[in-house]
C-alpha cells in the first residue's frame, strides 16, 4: 500500500448488445456464492470471466464463466466496486480508498483517499466514464440494510493524474451509475432518493451539470441501486428488495419490462457473456431473516437472465480506454 506513482489505465466495457425480442427469457443462478452483499458485476471479455464484490466481506471474486471456476483476494477494507485496467489488473473502491489492485501478487496501491473527514463512511458503487474517469460515491456505513446516517455521501471523480474532485454531497447511499451512449448524459442513483436522475454530461471535462429524475420507483419496485445501458440506450436497474432488474427509456420516463428473480435483494446488473448478449445480476443476502432464506436459498448468489430469441450486435461500438496514468 502507499506507493503513488503506479499507472493505472481502466477500461470500459464495449457497450452491450441488447435482445431485441423481450418475449421469453431464462434465469439462472450461475453461482451460488451466498454473497452477504454481491455488487458491481463487471465482465472481463478477455479471460470470459465475471468480476464482482462482496462488499462486507471485502472480497474481491472474479468467475470464469468457462471453467466455472472462482478466485477470490480478501482485502483489508469493503470493496465497492471494480473496474479494468489496460494494462492488466484493476481499480478498485476499497473503504475510503480509490486503489490499483495486482491479482497477482494481490497488492492494492492507493491512487487517493477521500472522506477523510467522515470516520464512518465508506465508498459505494462505482463506474468508469466513456473518457476512462473514475467515477464513485460514498455512504455512512450501514447498521443493518438501509438503516444509516443519512446525507453523509458525496459523488467522487478519479481523473487521471490521481487528483479526485467531489461533485455533490448530502447523499444518502450513492448507487448506480452509467452514461448515456453519445456521452452527453450521466445518469445516477441516490437510493434512498427512490429516483434516477440525470445531468449533463461535459466528456471533455468530466463535468456534470443540470440535474433532473427521470424516473421514480413505484412502490413495489422498493429501492433503486445498480444500474447499467443498454445498446438501445435504454437503462436497467436493479431494484433491492424488489427482486427484479427493470428497463427503463430515461427520455420518456416510461417502465418497459421487468425481470423477476427468485431473489429480494437485486443490487445491480451488467451485460456480459458472448456479443454482450447476456445480463449479469448480483444480490445480497444480509438481511433475510431464516424464513426468508428458506423461500430464496440462492440469495447472494450470481445469476444470469438470458433472452432466447434474436440478439442485435450491431451497435457494440469500440472499447472505450482510460487515460488515468
Ligand atoms: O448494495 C449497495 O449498494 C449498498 O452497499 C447496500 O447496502 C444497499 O444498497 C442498501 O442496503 C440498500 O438500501
Ligand atoms: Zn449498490
Amino acid at each position: 500500500m502507499g506507493r503513488q506513482q503506479a499507472k493505472v489505465t481502466c477500461r470500459r466495457p464495449e457497450e452491450p448488445a441488447i435482445p431485441m425480442a423481450m418475449g421469453s427469457i431464462t434465469i439462472e443462478c450461475v453461482l451460488p456464492e451466498s454473497c452477504r452483499c454481491g455488487e458491481s458485476p463487471v465482465w472481463e471479455e478477455a479471460s470470459n470471466s465475471l468480476l464482482f464484490v462482496d462488499i462486507p466481506s471485502k472480497r474481491l471474486c472474479r468467475w470464469d464463466s468457462l471453467s466455472k471456476q472462482v478466485h477470490r483476494v480478501t482485502l483489508d477494507a469493503p470493496v465497492s466496486s471494480v473496474a479494468l485496467r489496460q494494462l492488466g489488473g484493476y481499480v478498485a473502491t476499497v473503504g475510503t480508498k480509490f486503489c490499483a489492485l495486482d491479482w497477482e501478487d494481490q497488492s492494492a496501491i492507493v491512487l487517493a483517499t477521500i472522506d477523510k473527514d467522515k470516520k464512518n463512511n465508506r465508498f459505494n458503487d462505482g463506474k468508469v466514464d466513456p473518457a476512462g474517469r473514475y467515477f464513485a460515491g460514498t455512504m455512512a456505513e450501514e447498521t443493518a440494510p438501509g438503516v444509516l446516517e443519512r446525507c453523509q455521501g458525496s459523488l467522487y471523480c478519479l481523473f487521471p493524474d490521481h487528483h479526485v474532485e467531489k461533485y455533490f454531497d448530502q447523499v444518502d447511499i450513492s448507487n448506480g451509475l452509467d452514461w448515456s451512449l453519445d456521452h452527453k448524459i450521466f445518469y445516477y442513483i441516490d437510493s434512498l432518493s427512490y429516483s434516477v436522475d440525470a445531468f449533463d454530461y461535459d466528456v471533455q471535462t468530466g463535468k456534470i451539470s443540470n440535474r433532473r429524475s427521470v424516473y421514480k420507483l413505484e412502490k413495489d419496485e422498493q429501492i433503486p441501486d445498480g444500474m447499467c445501458i443498454d445498446a438501445e440506450g435504454k437503462l436497467w436497474v436493479a431494484c433491492y428488495n424488489g427482486g427484479r432488474v427493470i428497463r427503463l427509456d430515461p427520455e420518456t420516463g416510461k417502465r418497459l419490462q421487468t425481470v423477476k428473480l427468485p431473489v429480494d435483494k437485486t443490487t445491480s446488473c451488467c451485460f456480459g457473456g458472448k456479443d454482450y448478449s447476456e445480463m449479469y445480476v448480483t444480490c445480497a443476502r444480509d438481511g433475510i431473516d431464516p424464513e426468508g432464506l428458506l423461500r430464496q436459498p440462492k440469495a447472494g448468489g450470481i445469476f444470469k437472465v438470458m433472452w432466447l430469441f434474436l440478439f442485435l450486435k450491431d451497435e457494440v461500438g469500440d472499447p472505450q480506454l482510460s487515460i488515468i496514468k
